[in-house]
């Protein structure tokens, strides 16, 4: 895996305070979110957290009254304690009051964080399903995507960091005002104390959001090893090749790496947060001096020092808490960025045609002087192809690996557009259709095709997801691709969960793999079958018995069919031969046969190895 150098925290894309500050412009995006979400539970929220921020100065100002009161009462010769008590009694219930508001706070905070967790995983699994193809298989956009995914729980950390940030200010201003109220002057002492420690959190957490972003794709690197490292599908292959040191080394190297610039950084951060710790401690004690002083001196009575010290040092550590918890969120912030800016990628463009596709194939497709490269690469993978796919016909694909095969059904598909040339559908470019009904046209299974550990009727309904619930129709899709035979040997038959990931799951062989996958194609009357090498696993005689049934049922239907196996290519209609990116022959048979090129050498070659 070729990495980008990474030297230090002086890379370039090392993000400065100003951008923290600028993420905060995606603050008011993301609560317009939440609201959406739960607007009930978003004001329930609300409500706790001011009465939550009004709590405590209340509290302190029931102490000094309190405190006044004993002195008051002590003083005199005939005590009569009944305010005092009614004091202390208040005191109680508020304080009980504000351990049910906390509770509150984080009860609503837990469940509408649920739900917007659970409502921003959808939007990102359906923006993934939105994308071009050819992004997905874009390494940046996966880092893109990695930022966008791994975040999910951050951003709930975001809302309540953000909602605890409000609550903070409000009991921050209400503590103010009582101590500008008795002594302003300690308003100076207090900022002294806490400018330095905010500047050090706010400068670290620029730096460490920095590390974590410019390490995307390493990180992503690390889970891939520890994917294949610790991993059932992998095991076999890793203990047979003696993989193990192998993956473990490469996993080592880099996460010390990783380990090392983050323990520099979080040594530093320790170390000067400590020091400025230091610096609001001694600027408290110098305030406690003062206050004491000023009560000496009889400015002051017992219940305000009471008060004012207690306001100071609440004070003192909601702005700590307010400073730190203001550098989590520039930070958080940050990470928002990264998922709008996924959420926004632009789609295809607006200018584009939306033409409604032909109800029948009349004339059929056409390619026209193709060229392909993939994106971000030099290399010409189709080298202008030109060929046609007749309404109703039957044409197979050959050609050696890496030839240009699943390419040109990738650019048929509309995954990709080729980089020159054109593809016709009846005469019209099938850029100009409208996406979604276009590809709605194609019944394809890849080589590649996915086993989804789902049950074998969800995994066969993929072919056409709307139609579950549709047993008769599954079960005829199972028949035809021969996946009945591999049902009737499943404990729950067609509820049988497949794989090993879940519980009571069954794993399946290839071959039985590719039946069940097999049934997807026939799930839909699709106008146009794709079938990309789909029966490599077969037996012989599973793999004859499939394509018989094929060209049976495809009978008149439009279809293209890859194979490296020649008595299937043969009952096509026609077949193109790729040769490195380019078409060297097409034609029947007996036609290619008869021209005695790679056709005709590849069909000898495989003919003589069955002799
Ligand atoms: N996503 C991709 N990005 C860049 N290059 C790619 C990508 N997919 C395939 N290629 C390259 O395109 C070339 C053609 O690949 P393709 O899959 O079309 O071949 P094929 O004829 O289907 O081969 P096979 O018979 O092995 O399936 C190969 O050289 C491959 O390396």
């Amino acid at each position: 895996m070729p990495r980008r150098p990474f030297t230090s925290l002086k890379d370039d894309k090392k993000t400065n305070i100003k951008s923290s500050f600028n993420a905060l412009i995606y603050i008011p995006r993301f609560f317009k979110e939440i609201w959406k979400v739960n607007k009930g539970l978003f004001l329930l929220s609300a409500f706790c957290r001011l009465i939550g921020a009004l709590l405590p100065v209340v509290i302190l100002w029931i102490g000094k009254l309190i405190v006044d009161e004993i002195i008051l009462q002590i003083s005199l010769d005939n005590p009569d304690y009944y305010t005092l008590w009614t004091y202390v009694g208040a005191e109680f219930a508020l304080v009980i009051l504000s351990d049910l508001i906390s509770r509150a706070i984080s009860l609503t905070d837990g469940l509408l964080g649920d739900e917007y967790n659970i409502t921003s995983s959808v939007s990102i699994i359906k923006k993934t399903n939105q994308i071009n193809i050819s992004l997905l298989e874009d390494s940046e956009f996966y880092d893109k995507l990695e930022r966008a995914r791994t975040q999910t729980n951050g951003r709930v950390g975001l809302m309540s960091n953000v909602l605890a940030q409000v609550q903070s200010g409000i009991s921050i201003t209400t503590l103010v005002a009582g101590l500008i109220y008795f002594e302003p002057y300690l308003i100076i002492l207090l900022v002294l104390s806490i400018i330095p420690s905010f500047i050090n959190e706010v400068r670290f957490s620029q730096q460490q959001y920095s590390l974590a972003r410019s390490w995307t794709s390493e990180r992503r690197e690390l889970d891939y090893l520890r994917f294949i490292g610790a991993n059932d599908k992998t095991a076999k292959e890793i203990k047979l090749f003696g993989l193990t040191d192998f993956i473990v080394n490469r996993f080592q190297n880099l996460s010390e790496e990783y380990y090392e610039l983050n323990k520099t950084l979080a040594i530093k951060r320790s170390a000067l947060g400590f020091l400025f710790n230091v610096l609001g401690s001694i600027s408290y004690y110098g305030a406690y001096v003062f206050i004491i002083y000023r009560v000496l001196s009889g400015a002051i009575t017992l219940g305000e020092l009471t008060f004012l010290s207690g306001s100071f040092n609440r004070l003192m550590k909601n702005l700590q808490d307010f400073f730190s918890r203001f550098t989590k969120i520039s930070e958080s912030a940050l990470y928002l960025k990264d998922y709008f800016d996924f959420i926004d990628i632009s789609l295809r463009s607006e200018t584009q045609e939306n033409l409604s596709l032909p109800k029948k194939i009349k004339t059929g497709f056409e390619f026209k002087d193709v060229r392909f490269a993939y994106p971000n690469s030099e290399n010409e993978i189709l080298k202008g192809i030109s060929f046609t796919l007749k309404a109703g016909e039957k044409l197979a694909f050959v050609g050696q690996n890496g030839a240009g095969k699943t390419t040109l059904i990738k650019l048929l598909l509309r995954f990709y557009e080729p980089t020159a040339g054109e593809i016709l559908l009846d005469g019209v470019n099938i850029n100009r259709y409208n996406i979604a009904e276009y590809q709605e046209y194609f019944g394809v299974i890849f080589q590649d095709f996915f086993r989804y550990e789902f049950t074998v009727k969800e995994n066969i309904a993929i072919g056409d997801i709307d139609e579950l619930e549709n047993q008769v129709k599954i079960e005829n899709a199972a028949e035809l691709s021969l996946a009945n035979s591999v049902v009737s040997e499943l404990k729950k038959g067609y509820n049988q969960q497949l794989g090993k990931r879940f519980y009571n799951g069954q794993e399946l062989s290839g071959g039985q793999w590719q039946k069940v996958a097999l049934a997807r194609a026939y799930m839909k009357n699709a106008e146009v079958m794709v079938l990309d090498e789909p029966t490599s696993a077969l037996d012989a005689r599973a793999e004859s018995e499939v394509f018989d049934r094929f060209i049976g049922l495809t009978e008149g239907k439009t279809s293209i069919i890859i194979s490296h196996r020649f008595s299937t290519v043969r009952q096509a209609d026609r077949i193109l031969v790729l040769e490195q990116g380019s078409a060297l022959e097409i034609g029947t048979h007996e036609e290619l046969m008869e021209n005695q090129k790679l056709y005709a050498e590849l069909f000898t070659l495989q003919a003589e190895g069955y002799q």
